[in-house]
């Protein structure tokens, strides 16, 4: 088993008295500037306009500033902006006032292992990877709980990185869970796996493929969305508490049954070869390249696919749905 470290294995010593400076205030930033400020750090906001992203910091009692002056008064850079304007960042705002001894801080691997961004020997370069989105970081923390996170150094310029990984870490709320040591390789190429074929291409696709059976079938949407998309929480929510064993058991012999059948027989080898077919264009590069170049002419693909989803009739059905399930959701 992999070293697991908890609150007592971290301090926040080696950064108590540093000034943070977090880029970007979007679904991780505004975390991470919430939770290291309420963890007693030093947090200053830096972006590029004053837009959206400023008016939400500056209403949760930011005085958020422009990205470069964030830079010229902090020790600690955080990238908290998406991946593919992190070396635009990096070149413009970050280098021209990069001093020896600063700190470079990602929350996702793929900027450096992919050599975006090729910082100078001189600097610390970690990581702290939540694995959870942005708003459930924060929510966690703030009820005194924490996501897990895995730490990574990239280089270790003043021998302290990783107790400064894990301090952070700390003030994340993570150790209250649980770090556990990666590389930025290994991080990146997982979480872009995971996210591809599992989180949110894989569950997304299954749920609203078997969503779509049922109503071409000529099942009402309603019922469809509740069997094929609303119980998937439920189901999830066991697994993440219980395995698959105690979710197993929680459903009926039908469900078993059926499950391990049908279950082979949908996701089955075919399947399993093209998710490492995926993974082979992870590891290659290929997948860094093309998100490159498709993030060059607009990102169309996300644009379209936005929409495409928004407008879908599971989406319109699901707006309904889901307003009576959340009002039968426990308060907690
Ligand atoms: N979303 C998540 O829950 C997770 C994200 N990460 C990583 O965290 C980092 C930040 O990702 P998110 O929080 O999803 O970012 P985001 O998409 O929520 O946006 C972050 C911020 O960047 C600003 N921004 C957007 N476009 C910009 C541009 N062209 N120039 C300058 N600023 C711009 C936005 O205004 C916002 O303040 C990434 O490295 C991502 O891989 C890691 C784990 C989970
Ligand atoms: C939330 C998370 O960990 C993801 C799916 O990897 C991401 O948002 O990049
Ligand atoms: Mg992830
Ligand atoms: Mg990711």
């Amino acid at each position: 088993m992999a070293k697991v470290y908890i609150d007592k294995d971290a301090t926040l010593d080696p950064i108590k008295d540093k000034t943070i400076a977090v880029l970007g205030y979007g679904s991780q930033g505004r975390a991470w500037a919430l939770n290291l400020r309420d963890s007693g750090l030093k947090v200053l906001v830096g972006l590029e306009r004053e837009g959206n992203s400023w008016k939400v910091a500056e209403s949760d009692g930011f005085n958020p500033m422009h990205t470069e002056d964030a830079v010229k008064n902090s020790d600690i850079v955080i990238f908290l902006v998406p991946d593919m304007v992190q070396r635009y960042v990096y070149r413009e705002r970050v280098v021209p006032y990069l001093r020896d001894g600063m700190d470079l801080v990602f929350a996702h691997g793929f900027n450096i292992h992919y050599k975006l961004i090729e910082p100078p020997k001189t600097v610390d370069v970690y990581m702290i990877a939540p694995k959870g989105p942005g708003p459930i970081v924060r929510e966690y923390f703030a009820k005194g709980g924490g996501v897990p996170a895995l730490v990574a150094v990239h280089q270790n310029y003043s021998g302290k990185a990783f107790e400064k990984a894990l301090a952070i870490a700390k003030a994340l709320g993570a150790t209250r869970a649980g770090v556990i040591e990666t590389t930025f390789k290994e991080e990146t190429e997982t979480d872009l796996f995971g996210e591809q074929v599992d989180l949110v291409g894989g569950i997304t696709q299954l749920m609203r493929t078997a969503f779509q059976v049922l109503v071409e079938a000529g099942y009402q949407p309603e019922i469809a969305y509740y069997e094929t998309i609303n119980e998937m929480k439920m189901i999830v929510d066991l697994i993440y508490e219980k395995g698959f064993t105690g979710m197993l058991k929680a459903v009926s012999e039908t469900a078993k049954y059926g499950g391990f059948t049908a279950g082979k027989y949908v996701i089955n080898e075919d399947v399993k070869k093209r998710m490492k077919e995926v993974l082979d264009r992870i590891r290659s590069g290929k997948f860094a390249e093309e998100w490159i170049e498709e993030y060059n002419k607009g990102a169309p693909t996300l644009v379209n696919g936005m929409k495409e989803v928004e407008n879908s009739l599971e989406e319109q059905v699901g707006r309904q749905i889901r307003e009576i399930s959340l009002r039968g959701k426990p308060k907690s």
